[in-house]
């Protein structure tokens, strides 16, 4: 059963068009990936979602109701790109005020503080000045206050940007957990697309303001293609040119590169490995990789089949503010 219903929504900021006429069904559980170009629209359709700004035409739905009515929004967190919080209050306070706004019992706010602090790894700092945290701290804390009093809907807006490879990993498993333990619908923007494979059911891409290709993240990844790239490392740039030369004359390779003592070459699945076994001992392969096809493929895809934006006399695309 779907939670989120977009119809043909359209969105403009004066001149820029930032949605246009975009479509999107999201059902209840699900942890939908969104992303795509700069400017494409995302933070646009993300306050929509939230109840913040309303669409020039079309309709969201979100929890069944208009999203700006105090009721639906109660139901949704928006965790924006750039959240603030006063930098005298600690990670507890501010918790402590979210938990108090949205009405946890006077009697279970602490133990519910205390829980959300554990889950976003910050129980050990929840006594510092928010002044004093790092970047991945104030992102944790961000989704903290998200986490208090158990939403429905969460809509994050590139949660994971500027974080470091610890703090990626802490914020992975709180969306893993929840995915897992919770049937909390997640939507959330990211650039990184092996984050959107790892985390994500479902997926979202959005070129000029309109979804250009959605669905399960297995299907996009199956519509991508076939083919797999092999990639060999070899000992010396002259041995990979001709083991390079070599595959090319190969009926099984499709597209053969190299770059270095790095050869890359595209086949079926069922070839890579006699490609790398017919290289025989005459190369001396160090490494060797196979790489499936995923969702950099689709989005390539998705955003080469979109019509290419016009162009105005300045050279920008009209799709972009300077
Ligand atoms: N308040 C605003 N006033 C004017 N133009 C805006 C405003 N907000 C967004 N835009 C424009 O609308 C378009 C869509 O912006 P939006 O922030 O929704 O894209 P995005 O996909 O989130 O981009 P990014 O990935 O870079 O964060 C862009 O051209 C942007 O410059």
């Amino acid at each position: 059963m779907s939670v989120i219903d977009i119809d043909d929504v359209s969105k403009a900021y004066g001149e820029v068009q930032a949605l246009d006429g975009l479509s999107l069904s999201v059902d209840r559980g699900t942890t939908l990936g969104v992303f795509g170009t700069n400017g494409a629209g995302k933070t646009t359709l993300f306050k929509l979602l939230a109840g913040l700004n309303r669409p020039d035409s079309g309709e969201v739905t979100v929890a069944g109701g208009d999203p700006t009515e105090t009721a639906v929004r109660g139901r949704i967190r928006y965790l924006p790109e750039d959240a603030g919080f006063p930098p005298n209050l600690t990670g507890r306070e501010i918790l402590r005020f979210h938990a108090r706004v949205r009405s946890t019992p006077a009697e279970r706010r602490e133990h519910h503080v205390e829980r959300v602090l554990d889950t976003v790894g910050l129980t050990a700092a929840a006594d510092r000045r928010v002044g004093g945290y790092s970047n991945g701290m104030n992102r944790r804390l961000g989704l903290g206050t998200a986490l208090v009093g158990r939403p429905e809907i969460l809509v994050l807006d590139e949660p994971t940007a500027g974080l470091d490879p610890e703090g990626i990993r802490a914020f992975h498993e709180v969306i893993e957990s929840l995915s897992n333990e919770t049937d909390v619908t997640i939507v959330f923007a990211s650039h990184a697309l092996s984050e959107i494979e790892r985390l994500c059911t479902d997926a979202a891409v959005v070129v000029d303001g309109d979804v250009a290709v959605a669905g399960p993240v297995e299907s996009l990844r199956c519509a991508a293609g076939d083919a797999v790239t092999v990639r060999l490392t070899l000992s010396t740039p002259t041995a990979a040119e001709d083991a390079a030369s070599h595959l090319r004359r190969q009926d099984a390779t499709g597209s053969v590169t190299r770059a270095g003592t790095v050869v890359e070459a595209d086949c079926l699945p069922a070839a890579a490995y006699d490609l790398v076994c017919g290289l025989g001992p005459d190369y001396d392969v160090e490494r060797f990789a196979v790489r499936e096809p995923g969702l950099e493929a689709a989005f390539h895809e998705a955003v080469d089949a979109a019509p290419p934006a016009s162009l105005d006399d300045s050279g920008q695309s009209d799709g972009e503010t300077a």
